[in-house]
């Protein structure tokens, strides 16, 4: 580990970083930050909740010249929700520089933004669609721009964003400083990335599996229908304190938030098609613990960042890996631990053993919890608040009819009504959940290919890891060489 003072960065920076509670850089930092302040082109990969967004944070302030009232760095990212988060993780970064920092993005009223870009921020942070907005406005003024970055870029394709990325590539001066970071790196965004950027340098950092190994995986085969049940009862064996629950589409979503709901958790949807203010609610109420299961797609949820989730529940099997690996990546972040529980039904099998693959790490079967192991969980909650009220020790008032009801009954049969008034007994009230069509069968993949659409990537793509070590873009420039993966023996299947 390397403390942050001896990446040469300044005072001021190295202040902030620590109110924030950095003490060292994580790997992917330590790896960056250097060739990010020298200007350097930047592919940066590292597991999920590993610390990117300071990886190019970092550099960005230190770079940022106070003095110029230009927009000097640009940062793109898919969702609203990640903009907003990403410009305050770096405003903190640049809080002792006094570095101006604005967030741009779509469901924002847009004269409010136009008149915060008048105040000159230095770096700007936004979605593609309403960056591109103010570029045709001219209410964005890019010429002084000497950073882009891009986050979470396969997502933006995923979206269909190439063709707004492509504009404003093309409106930001060629002599650019371009970074580009994402957990996953499929194949096709490399290529892409490659074209845009000048002799990039690619920093990968060396892991075995490509999730974090804090988080436990499981996976619960069962049949369409059968699944909510098995949801609501792990829920009650799990006693999550944070959750996720991902599921394949907004109806999905809906569905699900609402189902959760009526069987009495406190649970809310968050999807594309919500307005930014409900969006912004949700989260909030997620962060602040007023709501216990967030219901998410995965648009949503990518590059979220909220301390505190501790199970994830991907009710419906992502299409692809890629996915897999940033739903699962919401929790066990910053060295903290976490439990992955991905539903499948028999048909998916295949889609399984190609997220196994590609991830590199085996799943461990899960049995779906009886109902009487369901009820033995309530029960244990029930008891932990019995416990905790008497811990409070404020039952002055209640100790009156307390010794009259121990003169009466067993103490036994007392604790007994006690815990039973406390348990919420699994509720099995009727919820409608529309059947998705499983995903299109498939064996797991092999070497031949095959269509798995947009992310063959996986194993097979990192094993094109091979393909950039032996291109000349890799310079190790005398550096310690290990930090970047040579793709070559992590990934190979001989692992399996
Ligand atoms: N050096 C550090 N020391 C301690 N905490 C850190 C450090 N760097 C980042 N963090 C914290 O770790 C958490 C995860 O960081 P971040 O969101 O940047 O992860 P990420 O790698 O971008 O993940 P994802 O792939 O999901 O987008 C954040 O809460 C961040 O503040
Ligand atoms: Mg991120």
């Amino acid at each position: 580990m390397t403390n942050f003072s001896e990446l040469n960065i300044s005072e001021s920076t190295q202040r902030s970083l620590s109110r924030m509670g950095f003490e060292e850089a994580t790997p992917i930092q330590e790896g960056t930050v250097r060739f990010g302040m020298e200007g350097r082109d930047i592919i940066g990969q590292a597991q999920t909740g590993t610390g990117k967004t300071a990886a190019f944070g970092i550099p960005i302030i230190e770079k940022i010249d106070t003095k110029n009232p230009a927009v000097q760095a640009l940062i793109i990212a898919p969702t609203r929700e990640l903009a907003i988060q990403v410009s305050e993780e770096i405003y903190r970064i640049g809080y002792d520089k006094r570095a101006r920092i604005l967030s741009v993005y779509g469901g924002q009223e847009i004269g409010r933004q136009i008149r915060a870009l008048r105040n000159n921020p230095q770096i700007v942070v936004g979605t593609p669609g309403r960056i591109l907005d103010h570029i045709k406005r001219r209410t964005l003024k890019l010429d002084g721009v000497q950073t882009l970055v891009l986050d979470e870029a396969d997502e933006m394709l995923n979206m269909g964003f190439i063709e707004d990325i492509n504009t404003i590539m093309a409106s930001v001066p060629a002599e650019r400083q371009t970074l580009l970071f994402s957990a996953t790196m499929p194949g096709p965004i490399r290529k892409i990335a490659e074209t845009f950027m000048q002799n990039p340098e690619i920093v990968k950092i060396k892991s075995k599996e490509m999730t974090v190994e804090n988080i436990d995986q499981y996976f619960i085969k069962a049949h369409e229908r059968e699944k909510f049940d098995i949801l609501s009862r792990i829920l009650n064996v799990h006693q999550p304190e944070l959750a996720i629950v991902f599921g394949r589409t907004k109806r999905r979503v809906d569905e699900l938030s609402h189902a959760l709901s009526i069987r009495g958790y406190i649970a809310e949807g968050i999807h594309g098609d919500l307005t930014q203010a409900k969006r912004m609610s949700v989260l909030r109420q997620f962060k602040e613990n007023k709501i216990d299961i967030l219901v998410a797609t995965d648009v949503a949820a990518r590059g979220l960042d909220i301390s505190g989730v501790t199970h994830v529940y991907n009710f419906d099997i992502p299409q692809d890996p890629e996915s897999y690996v940033h739903r699962i990546g919401r929790t066990g972040r910053a060295g903290k631990s976490g439990m992955a529980v991905t539903f499948v039904t028999p048909r998916e099998m295949g889609y399984l053993r190609i997220v196994e693959e590609t991830t590199k790490k085996r799943m461990t079967p899960m049995n779906p919890p009886s109902s009487d192991e369901a009820l033995l969980g309530q029960q244990r909650l029930a008891v932990e608040q019995l416990v905790e009220i008497m811990g409070k020790n404020e039952l002055s008032d209640y100790k009156q009819f307390a010794s009259e009801l121990l003169e009466k009954y067993e103490a036994t049969d007392l604790v007994a009504a006690a815990i039973r008034s406390l348990t919420r007994e699994p509720n099995d009230t009727p919820v409608t959940i529309t059947e998705e069509r499983p995903l299109p069968a498939r064996r797991s993949s092999s070497r031949s290919g095959g269509g798995y659409k947009g992310n063959r990537s996986g194993g097979r793509s990192y094993g094109g890891g091979r393909g950039y070590g032996s291109g000349g873009s890799r310079r190790s420039g005398g550096r310690d060489g290990s930090r970047r993966d040579s793709g070559r023996s992590r990934y190979s299947r001989s692992e399996k």
